[in-house]
């Protein structure tokens, strides 16, 4: 019985320079149980993989903090910008920046939570966050300003309810600190070879391969 895949984009879609691999397509594509997509990226990034690797819209993005279940039409709402964005007001009054230039596509369809650039000084960021009851979550490709309580996981758990699966069905497959919450709730988890270290150690299997090639060699494991 083919199981429902919850997998991660930036490292584990993707190749080491953040474009998906496209080998990983057509094993999306053809894939015969419900593919979830859970992503750092805000909600039209993931959506769009979808659509144009012509993969169902399920998708968590946001960390967690937004989902979209096409087979039910649920949008869910499972965080709130605001906190996050009082955060990243005050983190910019003391002369820091966002870091996405000009027009920050990186957080202009965001709803739940703000994304920083690495390149932007994180010590003053987790401190104005921690003043606010928020944490800083660093994916590797940026600083993610969430609520504690929202996470991948916990959001395909709603998206599991919604498709009438347990989420110990699902397999995980993931590169990064946000995908932790995910391998704890699927039944089955896998760390690419490029994962940090909180991946790596919450995955019940670290894959020999990395990035795109990862994620096939763990579907070979679980077809
Ligand atoms: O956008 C990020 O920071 C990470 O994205 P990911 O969760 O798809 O790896
Ligand atoms: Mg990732």
């Amino acid at each position: 019985m083919t199981p429902p895949l919850a997998v991660d984009i930036d490292g584990t879609l993707t190749d080491e320079d953040r474009a998906v691999y496209p080998p990983v397509l057509p094993v999306l594509r053809e894939w015969d149980a419900p593919v979830v997509l859970a992503t750092g990226k805000a909600l039209p990034y993931p959506v769009a993989l979808c659509e144009f690797a012509g993969v169902e819209r399920t998708v968590v993005a946001e960390n967690g903090g937004v989902a979209f279940v096409h087979a039910t039409d649920d949008l869910l709402f499972l965080g709130d910008r605001e906190a996050a964005q009082n955060v990243v007001d005050e983190y910019v009054e003391t002369g820091h920046e966002l870091g996405w230039g000009s027009h920050d596509l990186v957080n202009r369809w965001r709803e739940t939570e703000v994304a920083v650039s690495r390149e932007a000084p994180l010590e003053p960021l987790q401190r104005i966050a921690a003043d606010h009851g928020l944490e800083v979550v660093d994916t590797g490709f940026a600083y993610h300003v969430k609520s504690p309580d929202v996470s991948k996981g916990r959001a395909l758990e709603a998206v599991a309810e919604r498709l009438d699966r347990d989420p110990t069905d699902f397999v995980a497959v993931g590169d990064s600190i946000n995908d932790v919450s995910t391998f704890e709730v699927a039944g089955r988890s896998f760390a690419v070879a490029n994962a940090d270290e909180p991946a790596r150690e919450t995955a019940d299997e670290v894959l020999d391969a990395a990035y795109g090639e990862g994620f096939l060699e763990a579907v070979e494991r679980v077809r």
